[in-house]
């Protein structure tokens, strides 16, 4: 099996077939809508709140809510009385379960639900699947995190609806210092390993640096990315600010970090400071220029077009290039 990851790996242009970027459409089906990016940002507390996921729903991008210290029950409803959709996340304790039951109870449904755990291939992600089939049949489903093809086969036929990949490549992320386990170093290459058996959409989850990765994730089998570092910072982030040196930071937290957790045990997670970047409406508006013109450098004019392009792997023991026959 090839090893390489984002670092390592180029995209091989096509012949151009647009007058401009503009043309190109970066925009991504998910669950029978239509976002604007292919690019959620991370479903954790210094990255969104409330506000934030507002903003999103209404400016035509995905989110996904958090589930640390929310009511999902009120935060659906706010959400959809404005005529919005919701994107929220449950982990598989019995407060998660009683959280479902509210929803049965209430009669409300939230269109997302993303069932957000550490180690995701587990029966305890079958059983909440199967559960939230059961009760909140129009709900669609994602599910993780999973590093490996069988853990993709098994939740997608334990009935999720999208699979989250993506096991210790995040910024905050000491999985791998911690346990030995997980896809840091070489997430791109996992995801393609992924990729190949998914029958339904993947998203990418953890390890973009920087805008160039997520076409690479789309070229690698990915419907969408999830990204945490690089949506942290900005002015609207709920991280605190922080003023070292006179200049202005916004802290990022791993969800398994003793600040998210309350107590130091099982910790994966670290805390770093993000230097402060504008507004986060800006970098949205540059990502979805930079995607077009990976559109456009790949000769296409949609999205998956990033899929039919070569690819070379720079330096190690696979370096290459690497042809579509
Ligand atoms: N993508 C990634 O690489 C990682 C992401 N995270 C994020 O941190 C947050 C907290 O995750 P998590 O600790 O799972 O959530 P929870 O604390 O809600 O735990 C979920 C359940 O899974 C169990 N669990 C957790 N890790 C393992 C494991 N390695 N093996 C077996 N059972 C396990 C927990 O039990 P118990 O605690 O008793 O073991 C608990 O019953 C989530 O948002 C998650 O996405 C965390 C680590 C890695
Ligand atoms: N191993 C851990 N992974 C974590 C933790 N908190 C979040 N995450 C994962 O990281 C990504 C974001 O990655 P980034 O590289 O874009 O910053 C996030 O979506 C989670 O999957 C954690 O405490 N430990």
């Amino acid at each position: 099996m090839e090893i390489f990851d984002y670092d390592n790996i180029l995209l091989l242009p096509r012949k151009c077939r647009v007058e401009s970027r503009s043309e190109c459409d970066a925009s991504v089906e998910l669950g029978g809508r239509t976002f604007r990016l292919p690019v959620v940002p991370a479903n954790m507390k210094t990255v969104l709140d409330e506000k934030i996921c507002k903003f999103l729903a209404q400016h035509g991008y995905f989110y996904v809510m958090h589930r640390f210290d929310i009511d999902n029950v009120a935060f659906t409803k706010a959400m959809q009385s404005q005529g919005l959709y919701a994107s929220i996340s449950l982990g598989v304790k019995q407060a998660d379960y009683d959280v479902v039951d509210r929803f049965v109870a209430d009669d409300i449904c939230p269109e997302y639900i993303t069932i957000d755990i550490a180690h995701g291939h587990a029966d305890s992600v079958k059983n909440m699947i199967q559960y939230l089939k059961a009760k909140i049949p129009a709900a669609f489903v994602i599910a993780g995190n999973v590093a490996t093809p069988e853990a993709v086969i098994d939740l997608e036929a334990w009935g999720a609806d999208a699979t989250k990949v993506g096991v210790g490549p995040g910024k905050v992320c000491i999985t791998k210092l911690k346990t030995g386990f997980g896809t840091g170093g070489w997430q791109l290459s996992a995801l393609k390993w992924c990729a190949r058996v998914a029958t339904k959409p993947i998203i990418a989850d953890g390890g973009i640096r920087s805008h160039g990765d997520i076409a690479k994730s789309i070229r690698f089998g990915a419907t969408m990315v999830m990204i945490g570092s690089l949506f942290a910072g900005h002015e609207e982030s709920p991280g605190k600010t922080v003023e070292v040196d006179g200049e202005l930071f916004k802290e990022y937290y791993g969800s398994a970090s003793d600040f998210n957790k309350g107590e130091y045990k099982h910790v994966e997670g670290k805390r770093i400071l993000e230097p402060i970047k504008g507004p986060l409406r800006s970098t949205l508006i540059e990502m979805e220029q930079d995607v077009q013109s990976s559109i456009s450098y790949a000769g296409g004019t949609k999205l998956m077009d990033i899929r039919k392009v070569n690819y070379v792997i720079l330096g190690g023991d696979n370096a290459g290039e690497h042809l579509l026959m």
